[in-house]
């Protein structure tokens, strides 16, 4: 039994704020540690948070598995991309690390296994591969990764930008691989988390469409006739 087991079947709810918005009101510690609690009260079965504050405020407020990340950058290899960063994401309190395993150089110049390595050290967390394609999953298991997901496909340029979920790679990957997959990236509603348990997932993350006013709002606003007149 591992943490992983705790997110079986279930929903996870991302709660961050809009990373190219610093004036993102919801950015602050407290306010995604109410919202990580309103998800779970939802019956969110675990959280992913991205940066220390965060991940530190949500872990003592709600009591299920954290998934932290440290955001660093934009271009390139951004989710936790040194060692340095998910060791930092470890003893915040994050139960799982979610650590960038493209295939793409990292700034600190070390390998994904390496980071992984880094991170047993000095916690008991578990590893969580960003992945964008099946090549790269399959090279982050090999590195000891202890789980997958689709986060970053349709965010380099070797994978799909679509509008929706790349339910065609999870597909893939539960076939694949010997690891709990987990379905991320653009899921948006029921139906599309319906697709994904019935193509294999172990847990689907959803993000934006729960926890951020502002990219909801934004895509609602262009229907009304004050934003078209
Ligand atoms: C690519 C990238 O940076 N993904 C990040 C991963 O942590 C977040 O910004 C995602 O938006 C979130 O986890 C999932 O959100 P949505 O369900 O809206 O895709």
């Amino acid at each position: 039994m591992t943490i992983l087991d705790d997110l079986r079947g279930g929903l996870v709810i991302s709660c961050q704020p809009l990373p190219d918005e610093p004036d993102d009101p919801m950015r602050d510690p407290y306010v995604q540690a109410r919202v990580a609690a309103a998800a779970v009260r939802g019956g969110a079965v675990a959280i992913r948070a991205n940066g220390l504050a965060d991940i530190a405020a949500i872990r003592a407020t709600v009591d299920v598995p954290v998934i932290g990340l440290v955001k660093a950058g934009s271009d390139g290899v951004f989710i936790t991309p040194t060692a340095t960063h998910a060791v930092d994401a470890a003893l915040a309190g994050a139960h799982i690390v979610a650590v960038d395993a493209t295939d793409r150089p990292r700034p600190d110049g070390r390998s994904f296994a390496d980071t992984v390595q880094a991170v047993r050290e000095c916690s008991r967390a578990l590893v969580l591969a960003d992945i964008s394609t099946e090549q790269e999953a399959v090279a982050a298991v090999e590195a000891g990764a202890d789980a997958v997901a689709t986060t970053l496909s349709g965010y380099t340029p070797d994978s799909p930008a679509t509008d929706g979920p790349d339910l065609d790679l999870l597909a893939r990957l539960t076939k694949l691989l010997s690891v709990p997959v987990i379905a991320e990236g653009r899921y948006r509603d029921t139906e599309q988390i319906g697709e994904a348990f019935a193509a294999g997932a172990h847990a689907v993350v959803m993000g934006n469409a729960v926890t951020s006013p502002l990219w909801i709002t934004r895509r609602l606003v262009p229907a009304t006739p004050r934003a078209t007149g």
